[in-house]
């Protein structure tokens, strides 16, 4: 069997949701307007509707445009793994980490032609200290469509500097002139 570096190891907990989480049904709004996942600044992004569950868990969707292609009218699949590091990487909304992707691992089932709707979902499995376990797949078409893609992550919780002290400043700058380009939920931003 395949030995992942995304194993949960046994000193892992059960992810907690937090008490100030999104209810479920909520929309949750892009956390940065140029994020390539979620942002509404990028003209060929993914564009997902991201959408907070009952427990520690998201359901998404993200049409697939001529925009998204790998081969010919079929999505790349690097763009299909962007999707589910964005599902995967907003559940830091329920557990209130802010995390950033260390290790993401994707299987890719299924061609998904361009104009699918994918259904995307992720939930966290499990938390070790610093680092976040969380996994999701991709339907194709309806929700309970046949898995094209799926994935297992790993997160790892992250300070404020590390978006401060390693991003360009030139966008780190724009935020600070139009606070607006990153959203907060209550008191709570995911990041950067
Ligand atoms: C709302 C937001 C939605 C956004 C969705 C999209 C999210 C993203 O795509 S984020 C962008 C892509 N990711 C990045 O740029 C991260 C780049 N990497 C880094 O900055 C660092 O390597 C970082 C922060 C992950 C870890 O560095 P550091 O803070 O020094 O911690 P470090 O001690 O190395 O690792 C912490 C733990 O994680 C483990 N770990 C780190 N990387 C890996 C890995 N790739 N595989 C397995 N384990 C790992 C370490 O072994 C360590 O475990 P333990 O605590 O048991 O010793």
């Amino acid at each position: 069997m395949t030995a992942y570096r995304t194993e949960i190891p046994p000193d892992a907990v059960a992810p907690t949701r937090h008490p100030d989480a999104p209810a479920p049904g909520f929309v949750l709004p892009t956390h940065y307007a140029n994020c390539f996942g979620c942002g509404p600044g990028q003209p060929h992004g993914l564009h997902m509707r991201i959408v907070v569950g009952e427990g520690c868990d998201l359901t998404a969707t993200f049409d697939v445009t001529e925009d998204h292609q790998g081969a010919p009218g079929l999505a790349h699949g690097g763009l299909l793994a962007s999707a589910l590091d964005e599902i995967l990487g907003m559940l830091g909304h329920l557990t209130r980490m802010s995390c950033v992707t260390a290790r993401l691992e994707t299987d890719f089932r299924r061609p998904v032609p361009v104009g699918t709707r994918l259904y995307l979902t992720s939930r966290a499995d499990a938390v070790a200290g610093r680092k976040l376990y969380a996994s999701g797949q991709g339907h194709l078409d309806a929700p309970d469509g046949p898995v094209a893609v799926r994935a297992r992550a790993l997160f790892v919780q992250v300070g404020l500097e590390h978006f401060t002290e390693n991003g360009r400043a030139a966008e780190i700058d724009a935020i600070g002139r139009d606070p607006s380009l990153i959203t907060h939920i209550g008191d709570y931003t995911v990041n950067p």
